[in-house]
């Protein structure tokens, strides 16, 4: 999923927020109180160096990555009650926090980064707990989610729940101490499903439907955690090996090992932050998942080919799919996003590209894509969807998403597809994805997409990921009973990823022919100030 990254805003100012939810009235109206008699503790005059640059505060240098100090748990206090409304994505609302609050550093952030995280993961479960204890109810979730980031976060000394109220101990006030012990020791088993497994009620019905009940808690469990962190080597500049020795060299508080499938990734074990490496400015690798890593080879471009990556995004795959090609041929990173395709930019700059052709489109029936049609190899359609299977890096998803909202995806899916399969050349490649587990999203969309176009048949996932798992009977993800390719977070450890492949036949038969080219573009709705963007 692309990052939102508003501009900052008066509203942006955590004391301006006025957004609490009843849950948090008592935290809200404690903060005020405090907020009046003390001078606020988080703000503490910048300095800034020559450049004027702003430093580190004094205190911050003995932060470690083994503790949480008292002010983590005060931040998230001020976070939470915006965050819990779910009216925007919680990357969005983190991320204008952070920039409201310029003096914290790389791992304060993490730690209240991951915190919030935690508590979105695992909201039911620690708002049944946080209904009673010291305190007001944010402060309560706000330690819950603290002990989360120190322990199963990777944040703290150890992953263990003694060790991370060891790590907390700074923070902890008279009572609170026994309060997390008591929280440490429940046995989740005696909770309700819907508690234990932190689901809302209609996604933990649809996983009993699939992958089913025996297998829903499993998964369920599964997206409780935080991802790991994955990068793929841009095979443009380096080799996953050399990556690897230069990311161990930099002696931080973690470990680069290979990702077990994609032949390119590393996973990383800790939580650096590696933008600020000159491995990452040099555009040496980008953050991916291994299984959007993977889904690049489903398409299995090839040198000198044109392809098109239909809803690019800020273009995680389209840089994946253009590097197997070698900067050859040509690949056009489509997307009715402006802003996420402004953000596909600096990323290009960095990875060395040169086949790579960022076209921003007002819908799938634009015009420009007409220009396209019958004269394309490969094309991937990375749907909008639900994204339930990033649950572990985007919990407030499953919050916000509703079986309406659902519904409304699905059409989306259906119209985006069958426009992206006009631009085929036959003999061409589609490729069909998402990152939801939901059969409606999936399964649904690539049967109803075959019944409706006979002038295209399925490839099964196995026949194209055998290139790449040339020794594997099943290749990852494959299944003998359907030619689908799925991954799941609980079997594969990679976010919950769908794919379908589809091969356009060749025109032999003038009612295929007819068939393939009886729905016309429409290109009544093209905005008259876009149209000078058009195709190269
Ligand atoms: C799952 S995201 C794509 C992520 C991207 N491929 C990546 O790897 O980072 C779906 C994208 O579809 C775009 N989108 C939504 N409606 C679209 C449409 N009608 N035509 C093309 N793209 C669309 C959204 O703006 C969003 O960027």
């Amino acid at each position: 999923m692309s990052k939102e990254r508003p501009s900052r805003s008066a509203s942006a100012s955590p004391t301006s927020r006025s957004k609490a939810g009843p849950r948090l009235a008592t935290q809200k109206s404690a903060q005020k109180s405090y907020a009046t008699k003390n001078k606020d503790p988080l703000r503490r005059p910048e300095r800034r160096n020559a450049s004027g640059n702003i430093i580190a505060p004094e205190g911050q240098k003995n932060f470690s990555n083994a503790k949480a100090l008292p002010q983590h748990a005060i931040h998230l206090e001020r976070l939470l009650p915006e965050l819990l409304t779910f009216d925007q994505p919680a990357d969005r609302v983190v991320s204008r926090y952070f920039r409201a609050e310029p003096q914290l550093g790389n791992r304060d952030r993490a730690l209240i980064a991951e915190s919030a995280f935690a508590i979105l993961r695992r909201k039911n479960e620690f708002s049944q707990f946080a209904v009673s204890g010291e305190g007001s109810q944010a402060r309560r979730l706000a330690l819950l989610g603290l002990l989360s980031a120190l322990t199963e976060g990777g944040l703290g000394s150890a992953n263990r729940a003694e060790s991370g109220i060891a790590d907390l101990a700074h923070v902890l006030k008279t009572g609170e101490y026994e309060w997390l012990q008591r929280f440490a020791t429940i046995d989740s088993s005696t909770l309700n499903p819907l508690v234990r497994n932190n689901l809302p009620e209609w996604l933990w019905d649809a996983f009993g439907k699939y992958p089913g009940e025996e297998t829903r808690e499993a998964l369920a469990k599964s997206l409780m955690h935080p991802a790991l962190l994955d990068l793929r080597a841009n095979t443009m500049k380096t080799t996953r090996e050399q990556l690897m020795v230069e990311m161990n060299a930099l002696g931080g508080r973690y470990q680069a090992i290979p990702t077990p499938y994609a032949p390119d990734g590393l996973r990383i074990m800790g939580k650096p932050a590696l933008q600020n490496t000159v491995a990452f400015k040099s555009g040496m690798f980008e953050v991916q998942d291994e299984g959007s890593q993977l889904l690049a080879y489903l398409l299995a471009p090839k040198r000198g080919e044109m392809v098109v990556d239909f809803c690019a995004g800020a273009g995680g795959k389209t840089l994946a799919i253009g590097a197997i090609m070698r900067s050859t041929g040509r690949l056009y990173a489509l997307d009715t996003s402006e802003r996420r395709l402004a953000n596909l930019k600096p990323r290009q700059a960095r990875s060395g590209l040169s086949n790579v052709h960022p076209v921003w489109i007002d819908s799938e029936n634009d015009s420009k894509i007409k220009r396209l049609a019958g004269k394309i190899d490969r094309v991937l359609v990375d749907a909008p969807c639900t994204g339930m299977g990033t649950l572990r890096r985007n919990p407030d998803l499953k919050w916000r998403q509703t079986p309406t909202g659902v519904l409304e995806l699905n059409q989306k899916q259906m119209n985006i597809l069958a426009s992206a399969s006009r631009l085929l050349k036959p003999g061409g490649r589609l490729v069909y994805a998402t990152c939801s587990l939901l059969p409606q999203e999936n399964q649904q969309i690539a049967e109803d997409f075959l019944a409706k176009h006979p002038e295209f048949e399925a490839v099964p996932a196995a026949e194209a990921l055998k290139p790449l798992f040339p020794k594997e009977a099943l290749p990852l993800g494959c299944s003998l009973d359907n030619p689908w390719w799925q991954l799941w977070p609980h079997i594969h450890g990679t976010d919950g990823f769908f794919g379908a492949v589809f091969q356009k036949k060749a025109a032999t038969s003038p009612v295929l022919e007819a068939s393939a080219n009886k729905a016309p573009l429409k290109d009544g709705n093209v905005k008259p100030k876009k149209a000078s963007k058009a195709l190269k």
